[in-house]
């Protein structure tokens, strides 16, 4: 048998490269060799040393809403490759860098590009970079994603603030706090009823009628699933039955990550496609749309969110001590 040339997989129909080397999976401990809090404070200080910003908000952008980081002014770009302990981005529509600066006069830091449990990281490491945040000295994170929407009163392009969500890895085991924990970041059980901030969604609201978006903004219950592939018909009608109203491949374990460390959370989905209930409906699914719905709502996305941002650094500064 003649050997296996790399560069002709797919029968060499696709020639386009991948985005970026791929990652290596650390199978020797099945992701679990973790990074101490001492690993963590070297990256913060790091960070710390690359710029004068002092974040108070963190913004966290989902697939195609990287442009929620293009009104920050005064914009500082540290790409993940030189960050020490950082993973790095693979998928299209995640740049792959912090952005340091201003929105609206409050210090922030947004994430253009996350990691996904699908991209070969525990979850741990997807969460790596919102402790990160926190000792940074974030008090709030702002964690925005692209999901399907299983609501049938939901329309594409539809942006639903996510009231709370459905930890499904977590019901097989699978959590970012699975391990060891450290008490400099958290309890070892941290309560999770509060998770998305009450105040936040109802600010969230009064926004969104502000700005006459009030039509197009949503409520609902978020849930993670591991990913890659999109739902089949019975995993969505069984996502429906048990209360979800949009689905995607984030955020939940981030939120998680997040509240044990006392940030407070605020958390957004983009409805990029309708899910599909039915096997006689004939369109899938697929990854250029949810790009394109990014694209299409970019310009309200970056209003509402700068918007929010100032609101929320409000009520940091009436909490403060
Ligand atoms: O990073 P998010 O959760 O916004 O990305 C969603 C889930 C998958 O990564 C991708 C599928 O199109 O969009
Ligand atoms: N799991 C999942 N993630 C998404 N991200 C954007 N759309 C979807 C979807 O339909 N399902």
């Amino acid at each position: 048998m003649a050997p296996i040339n790399a560069d002709v997989v797919n029968g060499g129909k696709d020639s386009t490269p991948p985005k970026t080397t791929l990652p290596e999976v650390d199978t020797e401990t099945n992701g679990n060799k973790r990074y101490s809090y001492e690993t963590l404070v070297e990256t913060a200080n790091f960070l710390l040393s690359r710029t004068a910003v002092r974040p108070l908000i963190g913004v966290i952008c989902g697939s195609g809403m990287g442009a929620l980081a293009e009104n920050i002014i005064d914009g500082q770009c540290i790409p993940y490759e030189e960050i020490p302990n950082f993973p790095t981005s693979t998928v299209e529509g995640h740049h792959g860098r912090l952005v340091f600066g201003h929105l609206n006069d409050i210090p922030v830091v947004a994430m253009q590009g996350r990691f996904h449990y699908y991209e070969g990281y525990p979850l741990w490491k997807c969460c790596l970079p919102v402790r990160v945040m926190k000792l940074l000295g974030v008090r709030t994170l702002i964690a925005t994603n692209a999901a399907g929407g299983l609501n049938p009163n939901f329309k594409i392009g539809d942006l639903m603030i996510v009231k709370d969500h459905i930890n499904m890895m977590g019901f097989a085991g699978n959590n970012p706090l699975h391990g060891p924990n450290d008490e400099r970041f958290g309890p070892r059980f941290p309560p999770m009823n509060k998770a998305y901030n009450y105040e936040f969604r109802k600010i969230a609201k009064e926004v969104a009628k502000e700005l006459n978006i009030q039509d197009i903004v949503r409520e609902g219950v978020y849930t993670c699933l591991g990913g890659p592939n999109f739902e089949t018909v019975a995993e969505i009608n069984m996502l429906k039955m048990v209360g979800v109203d949009a689905v995607g491949m984030s955020t939940v374990h981030e939120v998680i990550t997040a509240r044990h460390c006392d940030m407070n959370v605020f958390g957004l989905s983009l409805i990029t496609n309708e899910c599909v209930t039915s096997y006689e409906h004939e369109a899938e699914a697929n990854h250029e749309e949810v790009l394109d719905v990014g694209r299409m709502r970019q310009d309200i996305l970056r209003k509402f969110v700068s918007k929010l941002v100032v609101k929320f650094a409000h009520t940091l500064t009436r909490d403060s001590p």
